[in-house]
């Protein structure tokens, strides 16, 4: 992802690329990055004091570190990495009382909009409809499922008035893995080079009804990062959203 935020930066009006950064040690350290006299550093902490905004798809493990330089250079942060737990999102809340910050597993306009479709659908169709949601992505994806997928099945937790982790089941396997009833079930397929699939499958006797996005690029969540990169620079300390960035 950083690759492709660089190469649509250029590409995108009021938008100026700082800096960018890569963990000590990491090869890519020292690169030249085509603007100016910017190279790849590794001291994320000083990328912050020369940017507005820093821009994090990284791991779990880099959050504090970028959270702590974020806040070191008074920069405010979007966070794209996914694989994130509650530790992370109490991180992330309390990071969030110094800078302004806006973490979403999905910075594409049609994922932001599919979240609502799902919340409203799920709220709308009676229990005796079957939730299962299904993701396909590149084979080079370390997490499963998706935070996409997450979201999406929190989204229809949500309309249903349930807690998802109460309800979901990640991945059925065995000999005794029958369907409970509420369940919201997960598959995570992996291959190829596929940007990202996901469908929402609700199911009852009789018939289905399939909610889906499938990104054609991973251009999408570049420009969706760089959209809410330039909404959030200069807003007061909070957390916000993608709806935040869209008006949704
Ligand atoms: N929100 C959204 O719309 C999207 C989110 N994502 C998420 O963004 C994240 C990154 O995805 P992607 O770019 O495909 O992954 P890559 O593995 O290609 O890139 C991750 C980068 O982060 C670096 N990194 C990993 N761990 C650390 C660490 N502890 N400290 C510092 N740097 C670290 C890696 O370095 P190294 O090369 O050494 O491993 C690498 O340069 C994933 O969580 C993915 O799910 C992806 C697309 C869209
Ligand atoms: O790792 C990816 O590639 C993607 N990750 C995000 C996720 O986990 O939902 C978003 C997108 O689907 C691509």
């Amino acid at each position: 992802m950083g690759e492709t935020i660089l190469a649509e930066l250029g590409a995108t009006e009021g938008a100026v690329l700082g800096g960018a950064a890569e963990a000590a040690g990491h090869p890519a350290v020292g690169r030249e990055l085509g603007a100016g006299d910017l190279t790849i550093c590794a001291n994320t902490s000083a990328l912050a004091h020369q940017c507005d905004v820093l821009v994090d798809f990284t791991a779990p493990a880099a959050l504090q570190a970028n959270l702590d330089a974020a806040i070191d250079g008074k920069a405010a942060l979007v966070i794209g990495t996914t694989g994130l737990g509650g530790e992370h999102h109490d991180m992330i809340d309390r990071a969030a009382r110094d800078i302004a910050v806006l973490q979403t597993a999905n910075t594409s306009l049609g994922v932001t909009m599919l979240k609502a479709l799902v919340t409203e659908t799920a709220r709308r169709l009676g229990d005796d409809w079957d939730i299962e949601i299904v993701e396909m992505h590149h084979r080079h994806k370390v997490d499963a499922p998706s935070g996409t997928a997450l979201v999406l099945g929190e989204a229809a937790a949500d309309g249903r008035g349930v807690d998802l982790a109460a309800v979901s089941a990640r991945g059925r396997d065995g000999a005794d893995a029958k369907r409970k009833a509420g369940e919201i079930g997960f598959a995570a397929l992996r291959g190829g080079s596929v940007a990202g699939d996901h469908h929402i499958v609700f199911a009852t006797d009789g018939e289905r009804l399939e909610l889906g996005h499938r990104a054609e690029s991973r251009e999408i969540f570049a420009r969706g990062a760089i959209r809410a990169a330039l909404w959030i620079s200069g807003k007061e300390p909070g957390r916000y959203t993608m709806e935040d960035v869209l008006g949704l």
